[in-house]
């Protein structure tokens, strides 16, 4: 993703841009175990919010449901005036993309083709592969850098190559509300910086992100919005300095932290100490 400035926009502005995203009573268990618990919140339209808490806080599972990978047992998720939990499935797929924890492919597959799997929604059912959507999804592997390994195996790359792969096959569908889990994990910090300078290029053309993150850091630095989550409910919502206080994160990650200001973007600094 280093190169982010140097190749073509692949995903132009979102044709339904602007769309706020409201989560209410989102609500699944495991037999006997409350995973999310009526969680309420609202991700706004074009903007990078940030879905933060504890392992196993219900970040993933969250996600999973909005996404339709995994139906709630209760509540409900609009996008705009869209239900996005009732949308047909290929309806959702040409507004929603969903980037998952490496998760591995299946089957052999060169990152090209796994890129085009990202195209599939947006053409009938028996089309093959158009130029445009070639070209698309060559422009978008440029966009998160992967430009020279799009005859490669996907099963060969690093998992921080994998990551991206998974990244640029989301920004092939040309969503307008794009989700991710943890997409930072086996990123080096240039690659995760440049991740999150792509998510914010991506709001600023109008997509609304919500990105599962564990850095309190990174989130504090990138996303205009926060949304903390611990044991299935929502505990904090807000920009990051309401978000992020002492209190907040030693009472739900039991750590000790001084919140500092970032002495360029006045954005909060989380010194952690136990
Ligand atoms: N299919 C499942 N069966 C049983 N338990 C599950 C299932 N899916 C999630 N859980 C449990 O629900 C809880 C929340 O999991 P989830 O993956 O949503 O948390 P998370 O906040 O994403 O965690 P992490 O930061 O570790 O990725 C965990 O205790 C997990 O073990």
């Amino acid at each position: 993703m280093t190169s982010t400035t140097q190749v073509p926009r692949a995903v132009p502005a979102a044709p339904h841009a602007g769309a706020t995203l409201e989560v209410t009573g989102a609500t699944w268990s495991v037999g006997e175990t409350l995973v999310i618990d009526g969680i309420d919140c609202t991700v706004p339209a074009g903007a990078v919010s940030g879905l933060l808490g504890p392992n196993g806080s219900g970040k993933s599972s969250l996600l999973r449901g909005l996404a339709g990978v995994q139906r709630l047992d209760d509540g409900g998720a609009t996008f705009g005036s869209a239900d996005l939990l009732r949308m047909p499935r290929r309806e959702r797929a040409r507004r929603l993309a969903f980037v998952e924890q490496d998760a591995a492919p299946d089957r052999p597959v060169t990152v090209l083709d796994a890129v085009l799997l990202g195209r599939i929604p947006h053409r009938s059912v028996l089309a093959g592969d158009s130029a445009h959507d070639r070209g698309l999804a060559r422009a978008v592997l440029g966009r998160v850098g992967l430009a020279a390994l799009a005859d490669r195996q996907v099963a060969t790359l690093s998992g921080g190559e994998r990551q991206r792969v998974h990244l640029a096959r989301a920004l092939a569908q040309e969503p307008t509300l794009l989700l991710l889990d943890e997409p930072t994990n086996h990123l080096d910090v240039g690659a995760q910086l440049s991740l999150l300078a792509l998510l914010r290029d991506l709001a600023a053309d109008g997509v609304t992100v919500l990105t599962a993150l564990h850095d309190l850091n990174l989130a504090a630095a990138a996303c205009d919005h926060l949304v903390l989550l611990s044991r299935g409910r929502v505990v904090a919502a807000g920009p990051a300095h309401d978000v992020l206080t002492a209190e907040r994160v030693h009472e739900v990650y039991g750590v000790r932290c001084d919140v500092l200001v970032h002495p360029r973007t006045g954005r909060p600094l989380l010194a952690l100490s136990e």
